[in-house]
C-alpha cells in the first residue's frame, strides 16, 4: 500500500499504473474524512468489486464545516485509518494537508441547488458547497471510474449523482448501504462523540425507523404528514434527543410530497431521514424505500 500526500506524486503514481496496464484498468476512489471504520471499509469493499485500483483519500475538509461546527475536534487517528486500510487491501491512500488541496485563497466553489436546499443542507448552510467542491478536486486529481459512497449521507449521494451528471464528469458514483452495529445505530466516526447514556438514546433513530417501516409494510394508505408525526412522536421519547429534522422526501429528487397523496401512490422511491442532536453530537439515519414494494409485501 502506498501513502501519498501530495498531488503531484499521487498523479505520476496513477499515470504510471495506467501505463503499466495499458489504459484496462478501473481505478476506484474511496473519499472520507478518516477515523475509519466498517462503514468505511465496506466502501473499499465494494471497491474491490467494480475496480481494479483502490484509492482511498482521507481528508477532513475544512470548507464542508460551519462556523461554530467540530472541524478543529474531528476525531482523527492516522496511524489506525492506515491499519485499516491495509487490511482492507487498498492500493493507494492520499492524505493531503489543508495548504495542498488549498493553496492559496480558493475562488472557485461547485454549487448543486435544489436538492442541497433541504435535510443536511437547510441545518448546514454551505456545507455540500464545500462537499461538491472538495469531491470536485478529488475526482480531477485522481480520475477515478467509480467513487464509492455510504447511503448513511443518502443527500450526499443524491448531490453528488446531480453534480457528475450536470458537468458531465466521466465517473459513476456507486452508493453503498449504511453498515450498523449490532443493535441497530448506524456506524458514524461521530459516535465516538457520544456518552455512555447518549450512546443508548441514540438508538431511536434506527428503531423509530424501523418501527414506521414497519407501519408502512402494514398499512398502505398512509400520508407523508402522518409518518413524521409517528417518528417524531417516538423519537421524542428519548430525553436526550433533540430532533434537527425529520423528513419524508422523494429520492433522489429530494421534494416534498403534498399530504393530499398517499405513500402508495407514489411509484418511485423516498427517503425518510432524520437527524437528532444528543449534547453537541448530531447524529443522521435513513430509510431508502419503494411504498408500491412495501405494500406489496404484506
Ligand atoms: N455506517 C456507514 N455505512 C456506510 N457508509 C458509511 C457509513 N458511515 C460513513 N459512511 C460513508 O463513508 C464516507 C466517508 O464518510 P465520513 O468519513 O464522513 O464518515 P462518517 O462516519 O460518516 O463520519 P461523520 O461522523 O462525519 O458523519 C461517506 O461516503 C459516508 O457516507
Ligand atoms: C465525501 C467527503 C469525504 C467529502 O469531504 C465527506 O463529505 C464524507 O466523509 O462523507
Ligand atoms: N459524512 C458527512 C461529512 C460531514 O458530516 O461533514
Amino acid at each position: 500500500m502506498k501513502v501519498i500526500r501530495n498531488i503531484v506524486e499521487l498523479r505520476a503514481e496513477l499515470k504510471q499504473y495506467r501505463v503499466t496496464s495499458n489504459g484496462d484498468c478501473r481505478v476506484g476512489l474511496v473519499p472520507t474524512m478518516g477515523y475509519l471504520h466498517e462503514g468505511h471499509a465496506s466502501l473499499m469493499n465494494r471497491a474491490h468489486e467494480l475496480s481494479d485500483l483502490v484509492v482511498l483519500s482521507i481528508f477532513v475538509n475544512p470548507i464542508q464545516f460551519g462556523p461554530g461546527e467540530d472541524y478543529e475536534t474531528y476525531p482523527r487517528n492516522e496511524e489506525q485509518d492506515l491499519a485499516l486500510a491495509e487490511r482492507q487491501g487498498v492500493d493507494i491512500v492520499f492524505i493531503p494537508q489543508v495548504e495542498e488541496m488549498y493553496p492559496t485563497q480558493t475562488l472557485t466553489k461547485i454549487r448543486v441547488s435544489e436538492v442541497t436546499q433541504l435535510l443536511c443542507g437547510a441545518s448546514r448552510p454551505g456545507h455540500f458547497d464545500g462537499v461538491t467542491t472538495v469531491v470536485s478536486k478529488l475526482i480531477n486529481i485522481v480520475q477515478p471510474d467509480q467513487a464509492y459512497f455510504g447511503l448513511k449521507d443518502a443527500q450526499q449521494v443524491a448531490v453528488l449523482q446531480q453534480m457528475v451528471h450536470d458537468l458531465n464528469m466521466n465517473v459513476e458514483i456507486v452508493p453503498c448501504p449504511i453498515v450498523r452495529e449490532e443493535d441497530g445505530l448506524a456506524l458514524s466516526s461521530r459516535n465516538v462523540y457520544l456518552s455512555s447514556e447518549e450512546r443508548k438514546q441514540a438508538l431511536v433513530l434506527s428503531r423509530s425507523l424501523s418501527e414506521v417501516k414497519g407501519t408502512l409494510e402494514q398499512e398502505g394508505s398512509l400520508r407523508a404528514s402522518e409518518i413524521r408525526e409517528k417518528l417524531i412522536s417516538l423519537i421524542n421519547l428519548s430525553p436526550l434527543a433533540v430532533i434537527d429534522y425529520v423528513e419524508v422526501l422523494t429520492f433522489p429528487a429530494l421534494s416534498r410530497i403534498n399530504d393530499d397523496v398517499l405513500l402508495n401512490h407514489i411509484t418511485g422511491k423516498l427517503i425518510i431521514a432524520v437527524a437528532v442532536k444528543f449534547g453537541k453530537t448530531r447524529l443522521i439515519d435513513n430509510l431508502l424505500i419503494t411504498p408500491k414494494e412495501a405494500v406489496s409485501l404484506v
